[in-house]
């Protein structure tokens, strides 16, 4: 299990563009490495800033876009074109202008998609395709290289809310159904399945994620605190703003 780090900026601005170019660098150095990169996506609103951040840097033109994976973390459980997918949120703040392949352009689908409106097919129909680009005879999951989260004001990540059901689910992809945050009905990779990713990145900004940030690195239990419980295998990095890291003690602050 990898050590937690945690890196402070300034403020949200400059937490944007600091993720942005540190996700450059690290889809470069899988493709250096591998041949190849995958990344999987968070929804909300510091995420966006970081896609808007990437997608107006010039350093994105360092990456070979025609050779990374994109899947998602979470989703919401809504039609295709609805503004609150997760989905749309990122095609609109990066992926359209990238030169991605669409074939490694992998979405949750959308309650308007093959299964209709029926969240545990759609689920299945995810888990199917996560498994069918793993390694033949291997693992349920292809290789993530890193995997971005938020964190909600209750601490929740991707979409495994505190004290939900989910929150103890460990097939790799799970319906979740009555989620505390809008929109109710929603698609989420589970803890066990984030935990695969080489690298996680957890990243929070504002002073509303700041107890959120405090408890999740001071201990708590994953069901309460569904961010306590994530573990990149190599990495797990917090990335905050001084206003999401004013309950953490020093000991945690490496301020930039
Ligand atoms: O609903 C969701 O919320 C979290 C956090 O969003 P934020 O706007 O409070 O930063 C997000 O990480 C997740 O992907 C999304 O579905």
């Amino acid at each position: 299990m990898s050590e937690v780090s945690v890196i402070v900026h300034a403020d949200a601005g400059m937490l944007a563009q600091a993720v942005a170019a540190r996700l450059a660098v690290r889809l470069i150095d899988a493709q250096a490495e591998r041949g190849e990169a995958s990344v999987v996506l968070t929804g909300g609103t510091i995420a966006a800033a970081v896609y808007r951040a990437l997608r107006d840097s010039p350093a994105r033109d360092a990456v070979d876009w025609g050779r990374v994976d994109v899947w998602w973390g979470d989703e919401r459980f809504v039609p295709h074109d609805d503004p609150d997918r997760n989905e749309l949120q990122a095609r609109e703040a990066l992926l359209d202008a990238l030169p991605l392949d669409p074939a490694r352009v992998h979405p949750m689908p959308p309650s308007d998609g093959p299964d209709g409106p029926d969240p545990e097919a759609a689920a299945a129909r995810y888990a199917d395709e996560l498994s069918r680009a793993a390694k033949p005879g291997t693992a349920a999951l292809p290789h993530f290289d890193l995997l971005l989260l938020g964190v909600g004001e209750d601490g929740h990540v991707a979409s495994v809310f505190p004290e939900h059901p989910v929150a103890y689910e460990d097939r790799p992809v799970a319906a979740v159904r009555g989620a505390p945050k809008p929109p109710p009905v929603r698609l989420t990779l589970t803890l066990p399945a984030i935990n695969t990713a080489e690298e996680v990145w957890l990243i929070a900004s504002g002073t509303g994620k700041a107890s959120a940030v405090r408890l999740a690195l001071s201990g708590a239990g994953p069901v309460q605190v569904p961010a306590a419980g994530v573990r990149g295998v190599e990495r797990t990095l917090w990335l905050l703003d001084r206003p999401a890291a004013s309950e953490i003690g020093p000991r945690f602050r490496s301020l930039r």
